[in-house]
């Protein structure tokens, strides 16, 4: 780091032998180390002497309402703070990071990992002290967005849900804390996941999408971790592995909740000891990689079920970030149509808008393939349209259908219309059931049972359609002509 005097760590820890241990580990590694046993004590060091990290125990007298976060982020902005727990919780979890902490990392630490995670922090946080002030004032979200406030690196919102996940984003961002991003399909799991990497300092570094389940299961270690030729029939030459790829950068592993129980094991090493070890090698190697992963699945359900596993999800959820479906962001459906509409209408297009006609049906309308689905339909009433502006008839037939059905059962049009639906099971669950069912029939009807056509008409993953199907008993070959 260039300077004169040892590199000086701060350890806040009421647990006597983690702070002797500690201590002693990193004054053997060269750092100077001051080691004091509560929150109060690692304040009035904070005043004596200056310090290049504080690394501290978040559950310990002093710091029980993040006195020494909260204190320490105020008066010493530009000191990094690793904070340690062995007591994990979403909220604080959610509130140091909000105070910008560096990294988060759950007890019990093996040494490995603390330092790796040491010099990672200081690495980043000044390449020299000095350049501190510069490095904050260079950060993308220090910068105004040139596209106004309703835009977070290309993700689109002014709800005050989506306000919210902008700020969380923004602050998270910073940290190398794992995020856990869930929400229905076509929600803006990956956009988001990009924004997150885009505002992050690891920007200029790669962004590795990995889909878990597009890489077959027995090919899976050799994909990620790399190979040596030789290593198994077929490994004819020495190939790297995506993880390998993205040192210094971001891995979003998509559709997390689908990995096999084998390979979650081997993804919770990479993630607690950042090394791998290619197939075919003994002696691991060291990464410097954040990890971001999404589903539409209920992780904690599927932990609680036994599916996913329970350390896993700790290392993955450090900060979880849900994204509500698109018929609960309020205001967003017209900014987004309209972002569509500029985005996808081709140079010379006479087409300026929509009808407010159009306009009210989006609005109404439940979106079950959310944002994608949206998408979709500008991108068809573009084709569609011959006036200036698209029309609820430019629109494609079964969207138009689906908002009647909707109308119809919201109650615009009287009981009768519920259709399938006995008026005495009338529950809104049982109505959207009845809704969801006649939609996917008549989708299906419309593709000829083509699944692929079909999801990409509905906007959903082949994936989440053939869920849905099933959960309906739905057999789309009927449907084939
Ligand atoms: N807030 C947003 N602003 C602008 N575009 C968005 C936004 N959210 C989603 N999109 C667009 O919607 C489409 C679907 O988004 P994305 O693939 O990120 O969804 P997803 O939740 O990851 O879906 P899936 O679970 O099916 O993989 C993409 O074309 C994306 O660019």
């Amino acid at each position: 780091m260039g300077s004169e005097r040892a590199i000086r760590i701060l350890v806040a820890d009421d647990e006597p032998l983690y702070l002797r241990t500690t201590g002693a580990l990193l004054r053997k590694e060269g750092f100077e180390c001051v080691c004091v046993a509560n929150g109060e004590l690692a304040l009035s060091e904070l005043n004596a002497q200056p310090f290049d990290l504080i690394l501290s125990d978040l559950n310990m007298p002093g710091n029980f309402q993040l006195e020494l976060l909260k204190q320490g982020r105020e008066s010493w902005p530009r000191v990094p703070l690793i904070v340690i727990t062995g007591v994990p919780s979403l909220p604080t979890a959610i509130e140091s990071l909000r105070l910008g902490i560096a990294d988060y990392l759950l007890k019990p630490v093996k040494y490995g990992d603390l330092l790796a995670s040491i010099r990672r922090v200081l690495a980043t946080s000044a390449h020299g002290r000095s350049d501190l002030a510069d490095q904050a004032e260079m950060h993308p979200d220090d910068q105004e967005d040139a596209s106004g406030p309703n835009v977070f690196h290309d993700v689109i919102g002014e709800s005050p849900c989506m306000l919210e996940i902008f700020d969380v984003v923004s602050r998270v961002a910073r940290t190398n804390a794992s995020v856990l991003i869930t929400g229905e399909s076509g929600t803006g799991k990956e956009v988001l996941a990009r924004s997150l990497h885009a505002a992050s300092r690891r920007a200029s570094h790669r962004l590795q999408i990995i889909d878990c389940t597009a890489i077959p299961e027995t090919l899976f270690e050799s994909v990620l971790f790399g190979h040596r030729k030789g290593s198994f029939t077929g490994a004819v030459n020495d190939q790297n592995g995506l993880l390998g790829m993205s040192d210094q950068g971001t891995v979003f592993f998509d559709e997390i909740g689908e990995l096999p129980t084998e390979l979650q094991a081997k993804l919770l090493r990479v993630i607690q000891e950042q090394t791998y070890t290619p197939v075919g090698m003994q002696v691991p190697i060291q990464i410097d990689t954040r990890f971001v992963c999404a589903t539409n699945r209920d992780l904690e359900m599927e932990v609680n079920a036994r599916r996913f596993r329970r350390d896993l999800f700790y290392r993955l959820a450090v900060v979880h970030i849900e994204l509500p479906p698109l018929r609960e962001r309020q205001g967003d459906v017209r900014l987004l149509a309209d972002h569509f509409l500029k985005l996808l209408r081709p140079a010379g297009s006479k087409i300026t808008g929509f009808t407010e006609a159009v306009l009210e049906s989006f609005e109404r309308y439940s979106w079950p393939g959310n944002i994608r689905e949206l998408r979709n339909v500008v991108e068809r009433g573009l084709v569609l349209t011959r006036g200036e502006q698209i029309d609820v008839a430019d629109l494609p037939h079964s969207f138009q259908k689906s908002v009647s059905i909707e109308h119809a059962i919201a109650g615009d049009s009287g009981r009768g219309e519920l259709g399938q639906v006995e008026p005495e099971q009338a529950t809104l669950h049982a109505v959207m059931e009845g809704a969801e069912m006649r939609y996917l029939r008549m989708l299906l009807e419309e593709q000829q049972g083509n699944v692929s056509q079909a999801a990409v008409q509905a906007g959903m993953s082949r994936q989440g359609l053939h869920k849905l199907l099933k959960k309906h008993g739905i057999n789309a070959a009927e449907f084939r002509k």
